[in-house]
């Protein structure tokens, strides 16, 4: 029964010392339609410096979709109509002549399967460090580099080969959070995590929920993954998607605990049984 699962953090575990700031994000009846159908509807929330929003929903339901809206990363976008409000600091993501690079510079979003360059571990970060004019001396870099690395907890293991360890070459969990180095380096205010947990161990989901839980400190943290217990963990309020619906947003303990959508209850029932 869903209502007996023992997943939800302890008071302790909620980053200390956070209260909300800002909202970054404000979606207001969002929806999305490609090509005549219909893909997203009815998505109304706020999304605030300092919390995790965890999405859940079955396979298809529109969570990635979702993902990818909020940073406008569509495939095909000529054939997608928007209704309602999605917007970025106060600005219309999908609006006419919205700058939509550096927006992605500060919504960023990390697919499951990662994709960095065919470079250097330094290049993949320094890159677009660069590019938007972050830093330009060598030393300023160094520090970049360095404060990314050690923030997503690869510093100590890729310190000695920065320069000659090519990113697409590291371990597939490597990977992903070196593009979330690359991506942080950049300072997002939202930052997105697709299937974070997919396909690692436990050690490595140890460590990646203490960096989602210090990514959390200042920023607003995005993720969905099948895994209830990491929802659970991780995020402060739950999203509950259905075919591209919203169905129901609350705090994590009620959506988990005491859901009120018989849809919401329907899926934590087949999830949990
Ligand atoms: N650009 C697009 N054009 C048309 N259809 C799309 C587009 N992007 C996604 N879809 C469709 O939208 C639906 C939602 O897919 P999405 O990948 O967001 O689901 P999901 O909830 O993330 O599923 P999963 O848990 O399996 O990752 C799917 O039917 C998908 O094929």
């Amino acid at each position: 029964m869903f209502h007996s699962l023992p997943l939800l953090r302890k008071p302790s575990q909620i980053a200390e010392n956070v209260t909300p700031g800002p909202t970054v994000l404000r979606l207001q009846d969002f929806g999305l339609e490609a090509g005549g159908v219909q893909l997203l509807s009815g998505v109304t929330f706020d999304l605030r410096i300092g919390e995790a929003l965890g999405l859940i929903g079955r396979a298809g339901a529109g969570k990635s979709l979702l993902m990818r809206a909020m940073c406008r990363l569509l495939e095909q976008e000529r054939l997608v109509v928007t209704r309602g409000s999605l917007q970025h600091r106060g600005q219309e993501i999908f609006g006419r002549g919205f700058d939509t690079p550096e927006m992605r510079a500060k919504v960023v979003y990390i697919p499951e399967v990662a994709n960095p360059f065919p470079m250097s571990v330094w290049d993949n970060i320094a890159y677009g460090v660069k590019l938007n004019r972050i830093a330009t001396r060598r030393r300023e870099m160094a520090d970049h580099v360095e404060a990314a690395l050690r923030r997503c907890r690869l510093w100590d293991e890729l310190k000695d080969v920065l320069h000659t360890q090519r990113a697409t070459a590291l371990p597939p969990y490597q990977q992903r959070l070196l593009c979330l180095a690359r991506s942080l380096a950049l300072n997002p205010d939202v930052v997105m995590l697709d299937q974070p947990t997919g396909s690692i161990d436990q050690q490595e989901n140890e460590s990646l929920h203490d960096i989602a839980m210090d990514l959390k400190s200042d920023h607003a943290v995005v993720f969905a993954t099948a895994s209830l217990a990491d929802t659970a963990r991780l995020a402060d309020r739950v999203a509950y998607l259905e075919e591209g619906a919203l169905v129901e947003i609350d705090s994590a303990e009620m959506i988990l605990t005491a859901a009120l959508a018989p849809q919401t209850r329907a899926f934590l029932e087949s999830t949990s049984a």
